[in-house]
């Protein structure tokens, strides 16, 4: 499976492209980095990808062909706060069968606990609560994966042992994978390949 995009522009204010021209692609068990100073709209694009934005001009294909808007989304993001990303009054359980049913074996390669499941997002750790979105990022349909600045927050242990996780995961599934870091020594270490993201803006 292949997603690309072709050409792609947004702006959020009429008359000024925040960016233009984005082509990249993501194949079938790729790891590939985005690099771009804070504001350039890694995170904008990454939310067109994802589908909840729209391009302005140029589209996003999936195989060739638009990406379906019915069932659950091909490309699944995680984000920098995880707290964000949950319903703070919802124990974990529910958080992750928002995203299908993980499975044991899915829970066990992210180190999550059976005894996570009936807290509540505030009463687990950054770390622990990363873990979770990544799980429920990971439904059986996903085939891209944007990690956005995923385990900035995070210790290095802890970022390690996540990426560690989600790289075998999608090694396992030839999943691609789109990492958004300010960190090169991360990009550098876990990416086949870099794009830079300043030759897409003005
Ligand atoms: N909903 C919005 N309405 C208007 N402007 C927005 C909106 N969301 C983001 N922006 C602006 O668009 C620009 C790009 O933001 P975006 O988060 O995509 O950049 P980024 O490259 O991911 O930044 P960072 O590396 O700091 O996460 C920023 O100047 C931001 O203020």
């Amino acid at each position: 499976m292949l997603l690309e995009a072709c050409h792609v522009g947004f702006s959020y204010q009429k008359g000024s492209w925040l960016f233009r021209e984005v082509s990249l692609s993501l194949g079938e068990g790729e790891v590939v980095g985005l690099l771009g100073p804070s504001g350039s709209g890694k995170t904008t694009f990454a939310r067109i990808l994802a589908g909840y934005e729209s391009a302005h001009e140029g589209h996003i294909r999936l195989d060739q062909r638009p990406v379906p808007s019915r069932g659950p989304h091909p490309v699944q993001m995680v984000f920098q706060h995880p707290e964000k990303a949950v319903n703070g009054r919802w124990r974990m359980k529910s958080v992750l069968e928002e995203g299908g049913n993980p499975g044991d074996e899915l829970l066990d390669a992210l180190g999550i606990e059976k005894a996570w499941l009936t807290r509540a997002p505030h009463e687990l750790s950054g770390g622990e609560l990363q873990r979770f979105a990544v799980a429920r990022a990971l439904g059986p349909d996903t085939k891209f994966l944007i990690a956005d600045e995923m385990t900035t927050m995070l210790d290095a242990i802890t970022q390690a042992q996540i990426w560690q996780s989600v790289l075998a995961i999608a090694e396992q599934r030839r999943m691609g994978v789109l990492v958004i870091s300010h960190d090169r020594h991360l990009i550098r270490r876990i990416c086949h390949r870099v794009v830079d993201f300043t030759q897409f803006t003005s």
